[in-house]
């Protein structure tokens, strides 16, 4: 492998000059090769409540401008371990949820091709549908870790079967996903009835939930996920609501008592060694933000997904 092209030099250009690509990587069209595309889909159209996820990629771009590039805690230099490349954005159809969710799934799958694997910014949990469609196609069904204090599970919303609320029914019936290494983590807040939590559990899916965070802690929590995923594919998705409104202000449906950033950070370091194939952070909708507090937090989680990306390279090569 050549020497991966690095993030601009923050120490000769200051890092709040020019454009904001993710932690000031180069565009895809400036390295020859990627291994690690981080891209965006500024699309909401999926959402049951506040909207404004559309803005996220951007927001999140610009508040990754102060990431540096040494990792201490999982002791790796990720952007030059691997050729790590910001894609941009992909642009899909705001008025047609269908449309946008086949342009998506073939535009992963584009990429997925040329043996690059995606970070992908959101956006709304819609977009989680499309992207395991086309990693499904590529490594059979997956092993799935949720961060979310939502379920997603739901059936429809209006008669609309592709929604923020019910990505991972769809995943589920269409056997995108290992039933045998699924989980909810930080899963809290109010439900439309028992019936959701049975559903569920009939999918398959375990669930952590924000209170099992603050009474088993972290480790424990995390020796557990990784004995439930093993050595089998992984995507993880990362709702930024996962995280309390403390610390996650900007995103549409808030739920109180959530993880803090600092625990959420913790627990995908514990994933390190884990074949991760891809994995996604959405709901960052800025307009509710105060002072970036959300889109640095997406910015740091993603900057770690990345991180324990470059630390296992076994599927990069296939
Ligand atoms: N995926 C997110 N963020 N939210 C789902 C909320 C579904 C509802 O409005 O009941
Ligand atoms: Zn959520
Ligand atoms: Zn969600």
């Amino acid at each position: 492998m050549s020497t991966p092209i690095g993030p601009t030099d923050s120490s000769l250009v200051p890092r709040f000059a020019g454009p904001a690509t993710f932690a000031r990587l180069p565009r895809i069209d400036q390295v020859p090769h990627t291994d690690i595309a981080v891209v965006g889909v500024p699309f909401d159209t999926g959402v049951s409540y506040r909207p404004g996820a559309r803005f996220g990629p951007a927001a999140i771009r610009e508040a990754s401008r102060l990431l540096r590039p040494y990792h201490p805690a999982l002791d790796v230099s990720p952007f030059a371990a691997a050729q790590v490349a910001d894609a941009g954005d992909i642009a899909v159809n705001p008025y047609s949820i269908g449309d946008a969710v086949e342009a998506l799934d073939a535009a992963a799958s584009g990429f997925a091709g040329s043996g690059t694997r995606l970070v992908t910014l959101g956006g709304d949990h819609t977009i989680a549908l499309p992207l395991l469609r086309s990693l499904h196609r590529r490594h059979g069904p997956v092993a799935l870790l949720h961060f979310d204090a939502h379920l997603d599970t739901w059936d429809s919303y209006f008669g609309e079967p592709y929604t923020h609320g019910t990505p991972f029914r769809r995943a589920v019936e269409e056997g995108l996903l290992d039933t045998e290494a699924i989980s909810h983590v930080g899963i809290r807040g109010p439900l439309y009835g028992r019936a959701d939590l049975a559903a569920d559990r009939r999918f398959g899916f375990g669930i952590v939930t924000a209170a099992d965070v603050l009474r088993k802690g972290v480790d424990e929590i995390t020796d557990a996920l990784r004995a439930r995923i093993g050595s089998r594919p992984l995507y993880v998705s990362v709702d930024i609501d996962v995280l309390d409104p403390a610390h996650a202000p900007g995103t549409g449906t808030p739920e109180a008592g959530g993880l803090t950033s600092r625990e959420l950070l913790e627990i995908l370091r514990g994933l390190a060694g884990c074949a991760l194939v891809g994995a996604d952070v959405v709901e960052v909708a800025p307009a509710y933000d105060h002072a970036q507090i959300t889109a640095t937090a997406a910015a740091h989680l993603a900057y770690d997904l990345i991180s324990v990306l470059t630390l296992h390279t076994a599927h990069t090569a296939q």
